[in-house]
């Protein structure tokens, strides 16, 4: 039985992963969960699976959640804000932590986790863009594994299992096209949070759901390749494939590309980072080629589309500068979603933090200097917005 914490408990990854533990009680047990502040659905979660501890994130919850689980004895251990995260991240005897905690406030549990030899199955793709300078030395000095949660890293992983070192020529990332794939350039100008937030094939947290619609989500996943990987930027490829039925591709050095397929489901790639290098039978339901019908490709639009390219460019600079990238998103998309910019305005901001960023320590930025540049970046963001909000006002 693998002992699992899970970070993130109460949103979309960690209800999906509490789901695939309910399933397989003789394959998984949970030690720890965190959340940010749902603590309603935290205190279902500590009765239902009875961790051995606990953090939620908002320090003003705690009072809550004590209430709210008051009878249950023996009780877990409770803890509240950061530190309290990074304490259940490294606790007892978990395995395996999954994380899925959204951006990178991932970063200091996932590293505090790694340092007490835990393996990280993951999902929190902000943790690997920004933290992979920081991260993968550790993984490798803690003789710890990472194994990726998220779909198209996955298919990658499975892809290459049985493949020689070397073999791999070309990473081939396959996008659904987000929420506006069928909507013409220039009606972007309008889009509603509501309209961004309607995924065509996957159920997904806020903040994600608006980066498939940015397709800055591809831009991270690129990213993210590289530091899982090793792949050069030049061999990292997007290609817009609509129905999320091939979850990404590798090419070999001799040209056959292999493909993992499956039904756009997030509970495969998250039960194969816990059970490989192992498969577990379940009863979900099988993918039925004819049923999926049509499989179509198209090139990626990088007019329509800027964060893309904002993604390759930060990635190839280096150093801090995918944490700039990461956290200028984070924050352009939090304004969004307070529907205080525009849907357009996301990149322009983006574009103008990276630009202004000075990359300092290329080749191997310290955490802090990674820190830095995070709130350096979202205060960039933030102070750019208001020159745009003087504009939205003006429009009004
Ligand atoms: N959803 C997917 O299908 C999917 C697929 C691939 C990768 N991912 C990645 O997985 C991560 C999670 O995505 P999601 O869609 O599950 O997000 P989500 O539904 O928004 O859930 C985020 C989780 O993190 C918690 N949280 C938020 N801010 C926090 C903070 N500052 N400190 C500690 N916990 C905090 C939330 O707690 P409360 O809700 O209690 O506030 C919630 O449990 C992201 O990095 C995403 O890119 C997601
Ligand atoms: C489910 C997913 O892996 C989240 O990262 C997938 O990538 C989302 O779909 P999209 O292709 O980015 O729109
Ligand atoms: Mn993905």
């Amino acid at each position: 039985m693998k002992a699992i914490t899970l970070l993130g408990s109460t949103g979309s990854i960690g209800t999906q992963t509490l789901d695939i533990v309910a399933q397989y009680p003789d394959q998984f047990r949970i030690v720890g969960l965190t959340a940010g502040r749902n603590v309603t659905l935290l205190a279902q979660q500590i009765r239902q699976f009875r961790p051995e501890i606990v953090a939620v994130c908002d320090e003003d919850k705690l009072l809550e959640l004590k209430d709210a689980i008051a009878e249950l004895d023996p009780q877990p251990i409770l803890l509240a804000g950061e530190s309290g995260v990074v304490e259940v991240a490294q606790y007892g005897d978990a395995q395996a932590v999954v994380t899925g905690i959204v951006g990178c406030a991932g970063l200091l549990p996932t590293i505090a986790a790694i340092k007490a030899g835990k393996d990280i199955a993951l999902a929190n793709k902000e943790t690997l863009i920004a933290g992979g300078p920081v991260v993968n030395p550790l993984i490798e000095k803690y003789g710890v594994k990472i194994l990726p949660a998220d779909s198209e890293h996955s298919a990658i992983f499975q892809c290459l299992q049985g493949v020689m070192v070397g073999g791999l020529r070309r990473i081939i990332l396959t996008a659904s096209g987000g929420s506006f794939r069928d909507l013409p350039i220039d009606k972007l100008a309008g889009v509603t949070v509501a309209d961004a937030l309607k995924h065509p094939n996957w159920s997904m947290g806020q903040k994600i759901t608006i980066d498939s619609a940015t397709l800055m989500n591809k831009g991270l996943e690129v990213i993210e390749a590289h530091y899982l990987f090793g792949m050069d930027y030049d061999d990292i490829d997007i290609v817009i494939h609509p129905q999320s039925i091939i979850h990404s591709l590798i090419e070999l050095q001799d040209t056959s590309v292999l493909a993992q397929l499956g039904w756009p489901d997030m509970r495969l790639p998250l039960l194969y980072a816990l059970s490989w290098p192992e498969r577990i039978h379940t009863d979900w339901e099988r993918l039925d080629l004819v049923k999926a019908g049509d499989l179509t490709f198209r090139e990626p639009d990088h007019e329509k589309y800027p964060c893309m390219q904002l993604a390759y460019a930060a990635g190839r600079a280096g150093g801090s500068m995918p944490a700039v990238l990461n956290a200028a998103n984070e924050q352009a998309v939090a304004l969004f979603l307070q529907e205080k910019i525009q849907f357009l305005d996301i990149p322009k901001l983006i574009e103008k933090a990276c630009d202004k960023h000075q990359v300092d320590n290329c080749e191997s930025p310290a955490l802090d200097d990674i820190l830095a540049a995070d709130r350096w970046a979202r205060q960039e963001v933030l102070a750019d917005s208001m020159e745009l909000g003087d504009r939205i006002l003006s429009v009004r």
